[in-house]
C-alpha cells in the first residue's frame, strides 16, 4: 500500500448480516485500492456474539485482529477510532449517530441513514455542529457500474431522452417463518419492504430519471400504494411523474424475486437493461438502439462484494477535510427519505416513532 493513500481506522458498531459483509469486503486485498482500511474496534451489546464475530470475519484477515468493546458507547470513546460504521436496524441509526458525533466521530451509516427524513435532519444538524463527515451507507451508489450508468445516460445521451424507468427489488424475505422480534418484520425496528429495498429501486429510478441530485434535481409528483400485511408494507409501489412527462415506476416486494434483470431505462433512442441478481448489487448493463439491435453489454469484475467502494470514496473524503460526500450529499439522503415519507403517507406503513 502506497504511503500516499489515506488510512481510516474503523469502529464498527452491530455484529450482524451487514456488519459482516461489510469488514470481510474491507479486509479484501485489492488492486486499484484507494485507500486503507483498518477494523480498529468491534462494538456489540453481546460479548459472546461480538467476539464470535471477531473470530469468523476478521480473525484470520487482518494481522492485528480487533479487540472487543462490550458497549457501543466504548466504540464512540475510543480515541483510536476514526470512523464509525453503523450496522444495526434502521430504528438505532438516528441515536447511534448522534452518538458517535457527540463524541467527534466521522460516521457511515447503513441504508436507510434514518426511519423518516426529520430524524435524518436532526442528525445532519448534529454532524454540521460538530464539523464531522457523515453519509448514508448506500453502497451501490458507489459501484463503478453505477457511475457509468449514468454516464451513458446522462453525458452520452446513449438512448436519447429518458422516457419511462421500471425498476425492482424483490425478494423472497419468508417473513412467516421469521420471529416477531425480526428487523424484517417488527414495526418498532423498521419493517418493510420500502425502506429495506424500495430505497434501491428509488435510488435506481431517481439516477436514471435526473442527472442532479439534492437540491439541483427536478421533484416529481409522487403517486404510491402500498399492501400492508400485520401492519407493515411487504410491497410497495411507487409512481414519479416528471415536469416534462416522464415517469419512473418502482416497485419492492418480499415475498417473491426479480428476475435477473432489475431495471428497464426507455429513451427516446434506445433502451437500457440493468442486470444483477438484486438492484443492491448490479452485474452489468446493456444497451439497445437501432445500431445495436443485439445489445452493447458492459460488465463489471466486483472482488467480493463491492463494499470497499463507498468505504474508499469516504476515506478520500475525510482526507479531504470533506463533511460530506459529493456522490451522496446530505441533500440527496433526505431528498430520498422525503420521498419515502410520501409513499408511507399515502400506502399507509407506519412507524411507532413517526
Ligand atoms: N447495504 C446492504 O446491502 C445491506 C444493508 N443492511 C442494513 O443494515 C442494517 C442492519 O441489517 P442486518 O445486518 O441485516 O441486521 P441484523 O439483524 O443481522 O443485525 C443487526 C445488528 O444490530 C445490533 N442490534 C442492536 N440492537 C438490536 C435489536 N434490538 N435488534 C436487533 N439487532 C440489534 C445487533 O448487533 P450486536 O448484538 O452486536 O449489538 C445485530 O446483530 C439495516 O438498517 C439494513 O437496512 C442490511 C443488509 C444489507
Ligand atoms: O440492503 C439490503 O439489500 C440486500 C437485502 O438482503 C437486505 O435485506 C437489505 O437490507
Amino acid at each position: 500500500m502506497s504511503a500516499s493513500k489515506p488510512t481510516l481506522r474503523w469502529g464498527i458498531i452491530g455484529t450482524g448480516l451487514i456488519s459482516s459483509w461489510f469488514v470481510q469486503d474491507l479486509c479484501l486485498e485489492r488492486e486499484n485500492a484507494q485507500a486503507s482500511h483498518i477494523i480498529q474496534v468491534v462494538g456489540s451489546s453481546s460479548v459472546e456474539k461480538g467476539n464470535r464475530f471477531i473470530d469468523a470475519h476478521v480473525q484470520q484477515r487482518q494481522s492485528r485482529p480487533p479487540p472487543l468493546c462490550a458497549t457501543y458507547e466504548q466504540t464512540y470513546r475510543d480515541p483510536d477510532v476514526d470512523i464509525v460504521y453503523i450496522g444495526t436496524p434502521h430504528a438505532f441509526h438516528k441515536q447511534n449517530c448522534l452518538d458517535a458525533i457527540a463524541q467527534g466521530k466521522h460516521v457511515l451509516c447503513e441504508k436507510p441513514f434514518a426511519l423518516n427524513a426529520k430524524e435524518a435532519r436532526e442528525v445532519f444538524k448534529a454532524a454540521g455542529e460538530k464539523g464531522v463527515f457523515v453519509m448514508e451507507a448506500l453502497w451501490t451508489r458507489f459501484f463503478p457500474l453505477f457511475e457509468a450508468f449514468q454516464r451513458v445516460l446522462h453525458r452520452d445521451e446513449a438512448v436519447g431522452d429518458v422516457v419511462r424507468v421500471f425498476c425492482d427489488f424483490a425478494m423472497n424475505q419468508s417473513l412467516s417463518s421469521l420471529d416477531a422480534s425480526s428487523r424484517l418484520k417488527n414495526p418498532a425496528l423498521g419493517a418493510g419492504s420500502l425502506l429495506d429495498i424500495g430505497i434501491y429501486s428509488l435510488t435506481w429510478g431517481l439516477a436514471a430519471l435526473d442527472s442532479q441530485m439534492g437540491g439541483k434535481a427536478q421533484q416529481p409528483k409522487i403517486v404510491a400504494a402500498q399492501t400492508l400485511v400485520d401492519s407493515i408494507d411487504v410491497a410497495s409501489a411507487m409512481i414519479l411523474l416528471y415536469p416534462d412527462g416522464k415517469q419512473g415506476i418502482l416497485t419492492c416486494n418480499t415475498s417473491t424475486k426479480t428476475p435477473p434483470v432489475f431495471c428497464r431505462v426507455e429513451g427516446t433512442k434506445g433502451h437500457i437493461l440493468v442486470e444483477g441478481v438484486a438492484s443492491s448489487a448490479p452485474r452489468s448493463f446493456t444497451i439497445y438502439t437501432p445500431q445495436t439491435p443485439e445489445g452493447q453489454k458492459y460488465e463489471f469484475e466486483r472482488p467480493g462484494k463491492g463494499f470497499y467502494w463507498e468505504a474508499d470514496s469516504v476515506a478520500l473524503d475525510i482526507a479531504a477535510g470533506k463533511t460530506e460526500s459529493v456522490q451522496l450529499p446530505w441533500a440527496e439522503t433526505l431528498r430520498v427519505l422525503d420521498m419515502l415519507d410520501e409513499v408511507r403517507r399515502q400506502g399507509g406503513a407506519k412507524f411507532p416513532q413517526d
